[in-house]
């Protein structure tokens, strides 16, 4: 389909921003604000320059529905996914058309309900391993990086549910490295390559970090080639796949690229969400108060295991409603195959679609009191009250997280698992705020400071 061409007004309003550059020197330097604003002054569907590109910023539930779920075909990810793709390769999250679908079939049974039964356990016993360490520094009285150590657990976690592995010493390259990633292709998000190539400081760093990563991801590969083990595992899966037409196996390369994908998108979001729900619930000592009622009940001083998930209805609403406020997904983008109709408006094709959780998420028409935390948001009569939609913090449609229950499960045992037996106050004085790189991260760090909860785990302790 041909792109008509049109006259400026039928375009949804929008800021004017500058020549040429429209509102990219705005979003290089708050990407968060200028959407939240954009919004704010001219409604739901927004019509925005941003350098070469032009796109739509959709907040309507029902536009954003058309986009993921029902007219997805006529969409690609952006440019702007092009510094992921560039660094982390072609895997799932960045792949299209057949040989995504291909990656996406291929990855789906590593998720399946019945694996996530088998992995809780590997959720539950990581975690209580991170509590026991954390025995010794709560006599005395020390202080955590609450960030570090949800990455530190989400990252074993991954590891070993997804390439049943232990990254021993290697784990610490993995939590080193990540930041260092992130933080440069955050920032340059919205550079231009050339920037992206220079010998600078901070681009030198970051290839090095890569060059690490690359090197523990192959040798993930290489140990498993070696060992010729089947484990009932993604890693087994990438690798006994073959191509239809030609029979031969994925590549290291193509390897690397899923096995670096599942590696980050499956750790930092979760422990980002983690680490957002202890901000909150940290100021919120009531809604703390009947979590932890919520775990006795339910738990008590029993194994955690699935069994619970069911019934641990408040706490999955707490990590619902944490999520709203601070989605680590903060925002998605896609390209316009052809030309297509988005909430009424023309959307020519090649035009950019701006999907923002965060915005989303704050609008008042669909969250009263939008800023207010309150997990009640999330009892099944309010959610089927809310048009589809007006929640992603996982996306949607066919692209939607592959990840999306295994992080909900992971989220909730961690929270209950540590509920049983620890609190977390953050450190008082903290200046905490979001910091929107890939994900959506507390800047600049959160530290906290935990005690055992029962007087008995004390003594037991001691
Ligand atoms: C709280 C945790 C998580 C959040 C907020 C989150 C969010 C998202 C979002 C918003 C997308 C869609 C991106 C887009 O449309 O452009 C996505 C895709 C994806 N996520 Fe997650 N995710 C989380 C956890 C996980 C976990 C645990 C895994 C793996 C174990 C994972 C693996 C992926 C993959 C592979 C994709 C690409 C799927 C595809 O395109 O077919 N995520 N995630």
């Amino acid at each position: 389909m041909s792109s008509r061409p049109l006259p400026a007004s039928a375009f949804p309003p929008g800021p004017r921003g500058y020549p040429i550059l429209g509102v990219l020197p705005h979003l290089r330097a708050d990407p968060i604000s200028t959407f939240l604003d954009a919004a704010n002054r001219y409604g739901d569907i927004v019509h925005m320059r941003v350098g070469p590109y032009r796109g739509f910023l959709v907040c309507d539930p029902a536009g954003i529905k058309h986009v993921l779920q029902d007219n997805p075909r006529n969409y690609h990810k952006s440019p702007l996914y092009d510094r992921l793709r560039d660094n982390l390769g072609n895997g799932l999250l960045t792949s299209e058309d057949t040989s995504w679908l291909r990656q996406r079939r291929l990855a789906q049974p590593a998720f399946h309900r019945q694996r996530l039964v088998d992995m809780a356990d590997v959720m539950v016993g990581c975690t209580e391993l991170m509590v026991a360490r954390w025995d010794g520094l709560a006599s005395r009285g020390e202080t955590i990086d609450l960030v570090s150590e949800m990455m530190a657990l989400t990252q074993a976690i991954i590891v070993r549910t997804m390439f049943s592995t232990d990254l021993g010493a290697a784990a610490e390259i993995v939590n080193r490295t990540w930041p260092i990633i992130n933080r440069r292709i955050g920032e340059t998000f919205w550079s231009t390559k050339l920037e992206t190539a220079l010998p600078l400081a901070a681009n030198r760093r970051f290839w090095r970090a890569l060059r690490e990563l690359d090197a523990v991801v192959y040798r993930i590969i290489a140990e498993r080639r070696q060992a010729r083990r089947e484990q009932a595992d993604l890693l087994s899966m990438l690798l006994s796949a073959r191509d239809e037409e030609t029979g031969t196996g994925m590549t290291d390369r193509q390897l690397r690229d899923e096995v670096v994908t599942m590696l980050l998108a499956g750790h930092e979001t979760t422990s980002l969400a983690l680490s957002w729900t202890y901000y909150l619930l940290s100021q919120h000592p009531l809604v703390e108060a009947r979590l932890v009622d919520e775990v006795d009940r339910v738990v008590g001083d029993m194994r955690l295991g699935f069994a619970h998930i069911d019934r641990l209805s408040f706490t999955r609403c707490v990590i619902e409603e944490s999520l709203r406020l601070y989605p680590p997904a903060w925002g998605f983008s896609r390209r316009a195959l052809g030309d297509d109709d988005v909430c009424g408006y023309h959307l020519p094709r090649g035009f950019l679609v701006f999907m923002i959780p965060f915005v989303v998420h704050r609008r008042p028409a669909l969250w009263p009191d939008p800023d207010r935390f309150d997990p009640d948001r999330f009892t099944p009569e309010q959610v089927s009250a809310r048009p589809r939609f007006s929640y992603l913090p996982f996306g949607g449609g066919p692209r939607g997280c592959i990840g999306n229950q295994f992080a909900m499960t992971e989220a909730v045992l961690i929270v209950a698992a540590i509920a049983q037996r620890y609190r977390i106050e953050l450190v008082p004085g903290q200046e905490i705020r979001p910091e929107p790189l890939i994900t959506l991260r507390p800047a600049p760090s959160v530290r906290a400071i935990v005690s055992r909860r029962h007087a008995r785990d004390e003594r037991s302790a001691g």
